[in-house]
């Protein structure tokens, strides 16, 4: 069994002693203690320990999913905290480690769904590209459920990607990613109707096979600048999504 402790999140990066302050420095024993009962700032809950993540000045807790932008992943250099990050200054080093981490994703504006006031209260996300993305790069798999058409004809998820659309449509199968998913269920859609819209694509959705199975990626259709959003056809050609409403 792992123990809590094992599961609070530590950045990979060495403690950075020296940017300690003195009132942290604390006996090894005392910090281990407060480092077992870590809670998230955020929120308050110490549950799901494995996504709490541990600022490298103060110690203090703060859940992945809690913070905005959220972290989609443990950074791989140091990491501090929001109040301690404002007078933090990154050694060239720490900035290099920085950018080459991967995607965040950046809180969005509540108009992305003006359409459907009913779902006002749903925090909605967009993702946006954290370095320069080379045309034909394999950004992501979308991940999630996989499951018969017909099974969620009635299901309010709102981000259902169709795996494989059968001749017998009973035997359709869509990717559910409201469980169990990755960034992919973050990325927005273009606006397929206007050609502004459609300029703003940046990504495109391609089946593979991938060992006799289907898998859906979605794949930089052009290069891409460091903090673009990420857009794609949704299901363009299958469901006739409607998009008109997009921003
Ligand atoms: C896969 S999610 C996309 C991420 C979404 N922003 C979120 O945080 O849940 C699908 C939902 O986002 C909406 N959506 C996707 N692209 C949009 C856009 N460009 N403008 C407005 N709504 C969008 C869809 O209608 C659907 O409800």
């Amino acid at each position: 069994m792992v123990s809590t402790m094992a599961l609070r999140k530590r950045t990979l990066a060495p403690k950075p002693i020296s940017e300690e302050p003195k009132s942290k420095k604390r006996s090894e024993s005392k910090k281990e203690e407060d480092y077992c009962d870590a809670c998230c700032e955020n929120c308050g809950s110490g549950n799901r320990a494995s996504e709490l993540l541990l600022c490298d000045k103060c110690d203090r807790g703060f859940h992945l999913f809690c913070l905005r932008p959220i972290l989609v992943a443990v950074p791989k250099g140091s990491w501090f905290c929001p109040s301690c990050s404002k007078d933090y200054k990154p050694t060239d080093s720490q900035k290099k480690r920085r950018r080459n981490s991967g995607l965040v994703m950046s809180k969005k504006s509540r108009k992305l769904l003006p359409y459907n006031p009913s779902e006002d209260y749903i925090r909605r996300f967009t993702v946006e590209a954290d370095k320069y993305i080379r045309d034909l790069t394999i950004i992501t798999e979308y991940v999630g459920d996989v499951d018969y058409l017909r099974n969620r004809e009635n299901d309010d998820g709102d981000s259902m990607m169709t795996l494989l659309s059968a001749a017998d449509p009973s035997k359709s199968l869509v990717i559910c990613p409201d469980k169990r998913s990755n960034i992919a269920r973050f990325i927005n859609g273009i606006n397929n109707h206007t050609s502004d819209g459609k300029k703003k694509q940046n990504v495109k959705c391609v089946r593979f096979n991938v060992n006799g199975e289907c898998r859906v990626l979605l794949i930089a259709s052009r290069d891409i600048r460091k903090g673009e959003r990420l857009y794609y056809d949704y299901n363009g050609y299958e469901n006739e999504y409607p998009t008109e409403h997009f921003v």
